[in-house]
């Protein structure tokens, strides 16, 4: 690329103008809101590469100082011929979006931009600056996207040149904007905005007035007070107490508990002197300095704690001074004064009363005893002993520094006494605890200063912690099949391994599962009674009276089956006697209104007492002969009411027919595992809660669960222990005429009633699902049926096999007794083997249950082909 020259900046610069040309024709809005892009200016280097060729190495940074040459060339014009508030202006915007795009993709110095904002800043007025600013950080996250360590050094200086040029007091809020586009665009760890010399700003000098010395009647000579070091060498001319020349009285700690506060006049001077060491902390190095910062704390302290703040103002306006330090006319002061304090005199009173003003005057003090802190003997000791890199910053630990014992003492008692002090009040604690997290950071970030600010970014999450995440989230959150063993229940596998039939003869004790009558509580009451009364500490009577408690619930408890009335003649929770007496009228529970007429048995449990699970097509008779069961037995059984997302109707009522609920308080249930199975049909979402179903067993009874064979399967998914029976019908036409007479419903629903009553019974049919298949035809017969299965669990001679208690699955008890059951069971057949079969008979009217399949009820088998 020998040869480059006034040419290829020539035809670089013609190329510029073109597009400079395009961006003023594509889009006519104010360039300074809207950023050019790429594809706007359908820029494909095509040009470039044309002038440059495939520029590598030197060419390439040949090319880059033609592109700079012919950049500043075009921006020096528009300069030079228009003002940045002309709308021709915008050519310039134009350019240096042009330029930033060209950096991105590598075409020019990356710094490039930076460079051109920096000599435009500085060839504009304040308010031009504003202006320039704005497009900056209209465009901040995209012109520091790329390429940033090539651009941090150009953003810097043009930031601080400019901050150099601002006035805190009067731009304000643009230094505040630069300071943002700054913070924004260096990462938080950057080190090159950090104060690593630990330097402070002195030239924020606070200035007050001079007052007259009290005794004086010479009027008000005008007199200055200046804090930092030069005046301070100079001896005070006054007899106020100065900072350089500490009272006597001031020494030592007893500051808040002695000390009568001084008047206004006299803290005053001592209050405002306070800001140079506050300000300057390195004064205090100086023991006289020290000496002067003590006694104004303790009298500042003393002051603030003092319930006459108040009201010590001060009347005689002719003793007030007149005049500022260093004779400052009102113009120089406008340009050094800076607005953080009003120190007038007539100020003061008002200024220590206002509690806010306190505050922030004492965060100042805990952050500069801090700092005094840090220099303790103690807090270098930790510092040595701390890990610190090898080249550790040494303008920030102050090595040569240490501060004695006693002012260590002294700081640590103004500390607590400061705390107490912000404690105090409504929102103190609060403001209290801001302060001191403020404070703990202020600690760490020096830290990070001594330890030559390492790098605070956290390396980036690999793939394959990602994806390790990813899925550990997803197995968390993804809903469980339910669990083998319901929460809270019992792995009872170890019954099979060691001592098998003893363990199986110690779960038939009857006072496993026998309520305990209500006498065996009363003698262990009283014992209890006694162990309260004798107790020898409260620990003691605390479990005696914990454990009675216990037992006389379980007591009222079973009372409450036979000895409802006893309860009424109870007047104390701890003095239950009564329901130990025999001569009590005993209360029947109510079951309904007519129960007389009801063949009704006493509470005959069953010996199993397993939930029962009945399950058929609809229509069969499952609601009918529950019912039946409830009736004759409504000691023993509990019929299980469903959670429903369906409407309510108009003759069903809640916690009677169904608990009718929300969807969302349904998803809540299943998402928390609550159901024991659920479905949705219709839309319409359907539940068995787990909660309900032990409910009635905590009750005494077992519970009657009618579900279809969809919740069955998930029942049987979850290893749920039940007695799963299947009511079929005689036929499909008598399943026809039942469902008819239900009334409700149209052909249509019929039809598809009796499509799924055949898929159900030929899945009853084909496999082990159920302990126990009774076809409904006579009613009274196929109860009788019914309750001696319940109550006996002897087969009903409508099945071929009898399931195992226990879940063994492949045990066959007893085989097929009635005419109706076509084939004999192999039991050994595999779940895999049983869903296949499952699947074909479902998959084709057609299909003949093969010789090993579970048992058929051929007369429905029948019908259901022919259908
Ligand atoms: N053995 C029977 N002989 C004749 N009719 C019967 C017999 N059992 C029940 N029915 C009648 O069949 C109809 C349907 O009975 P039921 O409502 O109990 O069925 P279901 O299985 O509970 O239906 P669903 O599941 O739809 O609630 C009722 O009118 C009932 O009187």
């Amino acid at each position: 690329m020998a040869g480059l020259g006034v040419e290829v900046v020539d035809a670089f610069a013609e190329y510029l103008r073109a597009l400079l040309d395009k961006a003023e024709a594509v889009n006519q809005v104010d360039r300074i809101e809207v950023p050019l892009t790429k594809s706007e200016l359908d820029i494909s280097y095509e040009p470039i590469r044309n002038i440059f060729g495939s520029a590598t190495g030197e060419d390439k940074k040949r090319q880059y100082a033609v592109i700079e040459t012919a950049v500043r060339d075009a921006f020096n014009s528009v300069l030079a011929s228009t003002t940045i508030d002309s709308p021709a202006f915008s050519r310039l915007w134009n350019l240096l979006d042009i330029v930033s795009i060209f950096s991105d993709d590598e075409q020019c110095e990356p710094a490039l931009l930076f460079w051109l904002v920096e000599e435009l800043l500085d060839s504009q007025t304040i308010a031009g600056c504003r202006k320039v600013f704005d497009y900056l950080e209209s465009r901040r996250e995209r012109i520091t996207a790329k390429h940033f360590s090539q651009k941090n050094l150009a953003i810097l200086r043009s930031c601080n040149d400019l901050l150099r040029r601002l006035s805190r007091a009067e731009d304000t809020a643009f230094c505040g904007r630069v300071f943002m586009f700054m913070f924004q665009s260096f990462p938080l760890g950057e080190r090159s905005t950090v104060n690593l010399r630990g330097e402070y700003h002195t030239e924020n000098v606070t200035t007050f007035e001079v007052l007259p010395p009290a005794d004086s009647s010479a009027g008000t000579e005008a007199e200055q007070m200046d804090l930092d070091e030069e005046s301070a060498a100079k001896p005070a001319s006054k007899p106020i107490p100065s900072i350089q020349e500490p009272p006597s009285t001031a020494r030592g700690v007893t500051f808040s508990k002695t000390d009568a506060p001084m008047s206004a006049d006299e803290l005053y001077p001592i209050f405002w002197s306070l800001q140079t060491y506050l300000n300057q902390p390195k004064k205090l190095f100086n023991q006289t300095s020290f000496g002067a910062f003590k006694t104004g704390i303790e009298a500042t302290m003393a002051m603030f704690k003092s319930p006459q703040i108040n009201h010590n103002g001060r009347s005689d306006e002719s003793k007030r001074g007149t005049k500022r330090k260093r004779s400052q006319s009102d113009d120089d002061l406008a340009n050094a004064f800076n607005p953080k304090y009003l120190t007038s005199r007539d100020l003061f009173e008002l200024e220590i009363s206002d509690l806010s003003f306190r505050r922030n005057i004492l965060v100042q003090v805990l952050i500069v005893l801090d700092f005094l802190l840090s220099l303790s003997a103690k807090a270098k000791e930790k510092l040595a002993k701390a890990k610190l890199p090898d080249n550790p910053n040494k303008s920030v630990m102050y090595a040569d520094q240490v501060l004695g014992d006693e002012d260590s003492k002294w700081a640590v008692e103004m500390k607590k006494s400061i705390a107490d002090y912000l404690k105090q009040g409504l929102e103190g604690p609060f403001f209290y605890r801001m302060v001191e997290t403020v404070l703990s950071r202020d600690k760490n970030w020096v830290r990070w200063k001594i330890e030559n600010c390492p790098s605070i970014a956290k390396p980036a999450v690999t793939p394959a912690e990602y994806l390790e995440s990813k899925k550990s989230a997803k197995k968390t959150t993804t809903n469980k099949r339910i669990r083998p063993h319901p929460l809270g229940s019992l792995d009872l596998k170890f019954l099979a391994e060691n001592d098998a039939q003893g363990g199986l003869e110690r779960l038939k004790d009857p006072s496993r599962y026998r309520l305990p009558s209500i006498k065996s509580f009363q003698s262990k009451i009283d014992l209890d009674d006694m162990d309260i009364e004798m107790a020898r500490d409260d620990e003691s009577k605390n479990a005696a009276i914990e454990a009675k408690a216990s037992k006389a619930w379980r007591a009222l408890r079973i009372a409450s089956r036979t000895k409802l009335v006893a309860f009424d003649k109870i007047e104390r929770a701890d003095k239950i006697d009564i329901i130990f007496q025999d001569d009590i009228k005993v209360d029947e529970p109510a079951v309904n209104g007519d129960e007389d007429n009801l063949d009704i048995e006493d509470a005959v449990a069953p010996t199993d007492k397993r939930p029962i699970a009945i399950s058929g097509p609809s229509g069969v008779g499952k609601d009918t002969l529950v019912k039946l069961l409830l009736e004759k037995h409504p000691k023993s059984f509990g019929k299980k009411l469903s959670h429903t997302t369906r409407a309510k109707s108009t003759e069903e009522a809640h916690g009677k027919d169904y608990f009718f609920v929300t969807q969302e308080e349904f998803n809540i249930l299943r998402d928390g595992d609550d159901f024991l199975e659920y479905s949705s049909i219709n839309g319409k979402d359907y539940g068995t809660s787990r909660k309900v179903v032990e409910g009635i067993v905590s009750t005494g009874k077992v519970p009657i669960m009618e579900m279809d064979h969809q919740g069955i399967q998930q029942l049987k998914d979850g290893e749920f222990q039940a007695r799963f029976i299947f009511l079929a019908p005689p036929g499909i036409p008598e399943l026809e005429q039942r469902l008819k007479q239900k009334g409700s419903l149209s052909d249509e629903s019929i039809k598809a009633k009796l499509k799924t009553a055949q898929e159900a019974i030929a899945q009853a049919n084909s496999t082990n699902m159920y302990d126990e298949i009774i076809v409904n035809d006579e009613l009274q017969s196929t109860f009788a049926k019914l309750e001696s299965y319940i109550f006996k669990g002897k087969d009903t001679g409508e099945v071929s096999k009898i399931i195992q208690l226990d879940g063994a699955q492949d045990e066959i008890k007893e085989e097929l007794k009635t005419e109706e059951i076509a084939t004999p069971v192999a039991g050994n057949e595999s779940a895999m083997e049983v869903d296949e079969k499952a699947a074909v008979t479902e998959g084709t009217s057609e299909a003949v249950p093969s010789q090993d399949t579970a048992p058929t009820i051929t007369t429905v088998e029948a019908e259901a082909r022919e259908t």
